[in-house]
């Protein structure tokens, strides 16, 4: 295990998982936790260093998240951010006061170089990104200025005796210019971790994790063929070889070609033991007439389970443990047990889990996002080819037909997805996208072809770019590339008359549409 490891408290700000990114592009290994836990458990985890993020709260409000009072006299060193400075303002006896929100850009002037401002020339002016109605009016006892703005004495400050540090701008955003530089600071000068976190390494670990866990078990992994449950597998199977079986589940819900072209992908690279089993009338017919997405979402991450569970009985084997290729936002997003951050939706593969499940979960890449999974993914010698794939979720085309769906539809949306990849493949632009798709609105428009009324579905197209899926941009289109892609789609797919493009930023939207 890495001794070398951060753990961020979120109290529910946007930004905790860019306080995460941000630790480990310095090669430093982090964990979100929720508030709860006991400064026991604090101490067996044995952080060299406690982020506290920033979060809504008001420290003066009613049943709003806290911190033990001794978190800050365990010499370890703490960073509070916005919240998390004016909880240590509010633990430690300074006054934190309502009024004057600030949003955005600010300028902060550097009073002390010192701990996270190391090599910051005293009287040096660099910009910082404001999110706050609270703000610290005057410091605990035994604590000393860092940096102020104009309008904000206590932009930062430091106790005088221990290694606690408090910032009231957000140094986790990219628009803070040399916020790389303090988390840089406080992990390696004030915490005193070393640069230990790497994909090579992370391998090492998952192994010797894996096969302590296992013993001489029989697993099974559901694979995909996308990028994180390859990756897993081929985790797995280093670890552990023949005990593992994969098992790819032709849900009905696949795009055109997927079933063979993920078998053939993985026959001819993998050299692992491969189950395909077709349980398309299963998935259709559970979720025949259902209409809900979290409903629709529930009943596929159940059926998957009885799938496995079924098919594991058929390989005679009694396999206790399976693996999925479950990541940090899958669990971030569907789950709020790591602290007060909402559900947004649930992830097939987290939340909609069956609870009687007879298998206990293998989940190595659990704590990693996207772009670590593929660093982790090339380290294993994956090809590019899987190692690169837009991800494609595990519910399918099911969360793309809006509403109820059925084969028609999935049929009619598999033609338009197929032409729109081509398109962007043959453009030269697959690569510059990190995920596209099409999406079947249940909804239909008018039109004229060839002088005939034709009265059918509206198809959305959607592509965006993102590093890691938390946050996502449109992606900017050339427009003879969507004017040929519209053409194509409208033309050879029966039963779409219309195109719309769909240029929502996540957030306030999300990636897919339910
Ligand atoms: N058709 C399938 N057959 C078997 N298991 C599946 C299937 N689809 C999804 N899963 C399981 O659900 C997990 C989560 O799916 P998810 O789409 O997030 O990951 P992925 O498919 O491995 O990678 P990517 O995000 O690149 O698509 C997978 O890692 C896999 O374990
Ligand atoms: O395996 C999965 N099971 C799911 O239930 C699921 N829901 C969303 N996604 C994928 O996650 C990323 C973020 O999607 P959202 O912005 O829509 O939450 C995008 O890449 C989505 O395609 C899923 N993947
Ligand atoms: N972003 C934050 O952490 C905000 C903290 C506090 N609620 C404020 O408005 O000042
Ligand atoms: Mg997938």
């Amino acid at each position: 295990m890495d001794a070398n490891r951060i753990l961020i408290i979120d109290y529910g700000s946007q930004f905790t998982q860019l306080i995460a990114r941000r630790i480990r592009e310095e090669r430093v290994y982090c964990e979100i936790h929720p508030p709860t836990r006991s400064l026991e458990w604090i101490r067996e985890w044995a952080p060299k260093g406690i982020v506290l993020s920033g979060g809504p709260s008001s420290v003066y409000g009613e049943d709003v998240p806290t911190a033990d009072p001794q978190l800050l006299h365990m010499g370890i060193p703490v960073l509070g951010v916005c919240y998390g400075m004016q909880l240590i303002t509010h633990l430690e006896g300074g006054v934190v006061e309502r009024g004057r929100r600030e949003y955005g850009r600010a300028h902060v002037t550097v009073e002390e170089g010192t701990g996270i401002f190391d090599g910051f020339p005293a009287g040096e002016r660099t910009q910082v990104w404001m999110s706050h109605g609270d703000h610290v009016v005057q410091p605990p006892p035994g604590y000393r200025l860092l940096a102020s703005t104009e309008g904000l004495p206590w932009a930062a400050f430091a106790a005088n005796d221990r290694p606690i540090y408090g910032v009231q701008f957000h140094l986790e955003v990219a628009h803070t210019t040399r916020g790389a530089d303090m988390i840089g600071n406080f992990v390696f000068r004030v915490c005193g971790c070393e640069p230990t976190w790497t994909a090579g390494s992370y391998i090492e670990n998952e192994i010797a994790k894996i096969r302590s866990t296992v013993g001489d078990a029989q697993v099974i992994c559901g694979l995909s063929g996308g990028v994180d449950s390859s990756v897993a597998a081929s985790l797995v199977h280093r670890a552990i070889g023949e005990q593992l079986t994969c098992i790819f589940v032709d849900t009905g819900l696949l795009r055109a070609g997927e079933r063979e072209s993920v078998e053939r992908t993985f026959r001819a690279h993998m050299g692992i033991k491969l189950e395909v089993v077709d349980a398309s009338d299963l998935f259709l017919d559970r979720l025949a007439g259902v209409e809900d997405p979290e409903a629709k979402r529930k009943i596929i991450g159940h059926t998957f389970i009885d799938v496995f569970e079924d098919a594991s009985a058929r390989l005679g084997g009694d396999a206790q443990f399976l693996v999925q290729g479950t990541l940090y936002p899958d669990v971030i997003e569907s789950l709020s047990v790591k602290g007060p951050s909402a559900t947004i939706k649930t992830h097939h593969n987290v939340g909609g889990l069956k609870e009687d499940m007879k298998f206990a979960l293998i989940e190595p890449l659990r704590e990693l996002f996207k772009d670590e999974v593929r660093q982790v993914g090339r380290e294993l010698g994956l090809p590019e080819e899987m190692v690169g794939r837009h991800p494609f979720p595990g519910p399918g085309l099911a969360i793309r037909v809006l509403g109820a769906v059925d084969r028609r539809e999935l049929e009619v949306l598999r033609q338009a997805d197929t032409i729109y990849l081509e398109e962007i493949r043959s453009a030269g632009l697959y690569d510059d996208i990190w995920q596209a798709f099409a999406v079947l609105l249940p909804v239909r428009s008018v039109g004229v072809m060839g002088d005939e009324r034709t009265y059918e579905n509206v198809c959305a197209l959607r592509a965006v770019t993102s590093r890691d899926g938390m946050t996502a941009d449109w992606y900017p289109f050339p427009h003879d590339v969507l004017a040929r892609i519209s053409t194509r789609i409208i033309n050879e797919v029966a039963g779409i008359n219309r195109v719309c493009y769909d240029i929502s930023s996540k957030p306030p939207a999300t990636i897919e549409w339910e």
